[in-house]
């Protein structure tokens, strides 16, 4: 289970979350869903450790994220948004080197591997420079390294961006089979079909603040069953912008 209570994060003057609370239950695929800078990647940057929230608190399986740290980290695998400083390593290294975190044997390593690369259909790609790649092949790459440990919860900043269709249903695909075991996905998204083909639990962020918590069908029964893009638009779109005084 994976618990925020009441978390703020302000950079700067910036204030990118506020007062974030919500609750993933194991064999949930939780989708984060707002606009460009709603606090997406922050709310899953302070899930990884990566930052830390300014105010409130992040629980992992009982256990509070700031006090044990490493042992939550391992559970977790995470596709960041924008992996920049990997870009000079080929894919094996980046591989080897998630593999060497997560303390895998080399006999997991290769079977895990051997799995995942013809899933992805990257066997081809394996020893290519990562900046070589396209985004998509980039993607493929992330996406491996942070599910080669087999963890239990995955974190998944935007993971559709630049997938092909196929690799696109192969990932959807295991998002699903994942959470059927008992885990977590938890991904962010501006797709709204994919939110509403594989999620059982979403959250809308507006400018760091939660607008909606629950099921995608809870929500369509609030609102008429309209779509869940037009749902979304009048919460958080432009309209809704207007109607409460202007875009910052
Ligand atoms: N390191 C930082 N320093 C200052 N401001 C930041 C920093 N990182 C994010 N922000 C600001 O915090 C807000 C939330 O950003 P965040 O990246 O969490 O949004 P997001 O929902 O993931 O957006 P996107 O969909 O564009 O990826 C934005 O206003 C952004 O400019």
């Amino acid at each position: 289970m994976i618990e925020f209570k009441q978390v703020s994060k302000v950079y700067g003057t910036k204030q990118a979350l506020r007062d974030v609370s919500f609750t993933i239950q194991p064999g949930e695929i939780f989708g984060l869903i707002g606009h460009n800078g709603a606090g997406k990647s922050t709310a899953i940057k302070s899930l990884v450790s990566i930052i830390n929230p300014t105010r409130g608190e992040i629980w992992v399986d009982g256990e509070k994220l700031d006090q044990n740290r490493l042992e939550i980290k391992k559970k977790i695998g995470y596709v960041p948004d924008s992996p920049d400083m990997f870009l000079r390593l080929s894919a094996t290294e980046y591989w080897n080197l998630m593999a060497s975190a997560y303390e895998l044997s080399d006999e997991e390593m290769t079977q895990r591997l051997t799995y995942l690369l013809d899933l992805f259909d990257m066997k081809e790609n394996q020893y290519g420079i990562i900046s070589s790649f396209s985004h998509g092949m980039r993607q493929k790459t992330f996406i491996i390294g942070a599910i080669l440990s087999n963890p239990d919860i995955w974190i998944l900043d935007e993971p559709m961006t630049g997938l092909d269709p196929q690799a696109a249903f192969d990932l959807k695909e295991m998002m699903k089979e994942h959470a059927a075991k008992g885990k977590i996905v938890l991904f962010s998204t501006h797709a709204l079909e994919v939110a509403q083909q594989i999620c059982n639990h979403i959250a809308i962020l507006k400018k760091g603040e939660i607008l909606y918590d629950g099921t995608i069908e809870d929500l369509q029964a609030e609102n008429e069953n309209q779509s869940l893009e037009s749902i979304y638009l009048k919460m958080a779109g432009r309209e809704a912008q207007s109607a409460t005084g202007g875009v910052e």
